[in-house]
């Protein structure tokens, strides 16, 4: 999936020594808009896996008008989670210079550098990434030379793989809910080949926080996202109900589960892929991690047959994740729009 990245190469400029800078730059300087609201009246739905009477249905409704929820009793022990937020704060306080010598190349995936989506806008973002497919062993080590980079990727390796497990199994709910049976989403392809990617987001503490952006809005281009918030608000996703940004408040060892563009395809878009950003604060460096689950490599994505009929008709193209993040590059929050069929009588 290496050429996947190439198309966000533009974007790969160097992150800032924000401990180095006392106020916000103005390269770092964003106009507020007052346009949408904070909306505090309303959250998006908790989801209890233990309870799987009802989580089928739950899942399907918080799909259809939300996009995203949060889950918890979904199987990964916090103190798994706890151990990850360490060794990603571990990563992130490291002085700028040692960060840069695991940068994203152009032609990788794993390694250190700005939100891709960051060229899309005028301004830069108050946050620094860390992205893992495959192995982190190689960066690791140009992180940590001399010291033990060994509790790292373990931990990494160890939630990738509960996290390919917890993402396998919300596929299964989340497409049950539309009324496809296991059968059907066997045809999803071979499992053993979906794809995941790791990524570690860090805001540091702002300055300015008002005036700044953590990670501009975006809708995510997996068929779903697992983000793991490490206890600390940041996290906003848009109503599209009330137009406004609902704030989803961590709760302790949740993880909150977001609908990706391909899965909104694949819905023939009854489920909505959410529409979110994360804004920063004066005291806490906050830090998450999300992985990104896609389908196998050579798999197109495109509207569920059983989900079609003369009155619904397929309302995209057939696309690979590599074709869709293609589209991203090019095009960003429009990219579905460049999938879509015009000729859907
Ligand atoms: C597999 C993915 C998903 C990517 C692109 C590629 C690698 C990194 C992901 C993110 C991580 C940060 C937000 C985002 C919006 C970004 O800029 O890079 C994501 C993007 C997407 O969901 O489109
Ligand atoms: O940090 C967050 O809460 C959001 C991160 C996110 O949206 C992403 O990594 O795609
Ligand atoms: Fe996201």
């Amino acid at each position: 999936m290496n050429s996947m990245s190439e198309s966000f190469k533009a974007a790969n400029i160097i992150p800032l020594d924000f401990k180095a800078v006392l106020g916000l730059p103005d390269s770092h300087t964003w106009t507020p808009t007052t346009e949408y609201p904070l909306i505090l009246t309303e959250s998006v739905p908790v989801i209890d896996l233990f309870d799987s009477s009802n989580a089928m249905s739950l899942i399907g409704n918080a799909c259809e008008k939300w996009g995203v929820f949060q889950v918890i009793n979904h199987g990964i022990a916090i103190d798994l989670l706890s151990e990850l937020e360490l060794q990603t704060r571990r990563l992130f306080t490291l002085p700028a210079d040692q960060k840069l010598r695991a940068v994203r190349s152009s032609e990788g995936f794993t390694g250190y550098g700005l939100p891709r989506i960051s060229s899309f806008f005028p301004k830069l973002m108050w946050s620094e990434g860390f992205s893992i497919m495959g192995s982190p062993a190689e960066h690791a080590r140009q992180l940590w030379p001399q010291d033990d980079h060994t509790n790292f990727c373990n931990v990494m390796e160890q939630c990738q793989k509960e996290m390919m497990g917890l993402s396998e199994k919300m596929i299964g709910l989340v497409l049950g809910s539309l009324g496809l049976t296991h059968e059907d989403v066997k045809g999803l392809g071979c499992q053993a080949q979906a794809q995941g990617l790791l990524h570690l987001n860090s805001y540091p503490e702002c300055p300015d926080p008002s005036r700044a952006m953590g990670l501009a809005p975006h809708t995510d281009s997996s068929l779903l996202t697992l983000l793991y918030q490490c206890n600390t608000s940041g996290l906003q996703v848009f109503a599209h109900d009330t137009l406004g940004w609902v704030p989803v408040d961590p709760i302790t060892g949740a993880i909150v589960v977001n609908i990706g563009d391909l899965m909104h395809i694949m819905s023939n878009a009854r489920f909505k892929s959410a529409l979110h950003r994360a804004v920063v604060n004066k005291i806490h460096h906050r830090v998450s991690v999300a992985y990104f689950y896609g389908p196998p490599r050579d798999l197109k994505v495109s509207p569920w047959i059983k989900l079609t009929d003369p009155d619904h008709p397929p309302l995209y193209r057939p696309v690979t994740w590599k074709e869709y993040l293609d589209a991203k590059a090019t095009h960003f929050n429009k990219a579905l729009e460049v999938i879509r069929n015009t000729t859907s009588s």
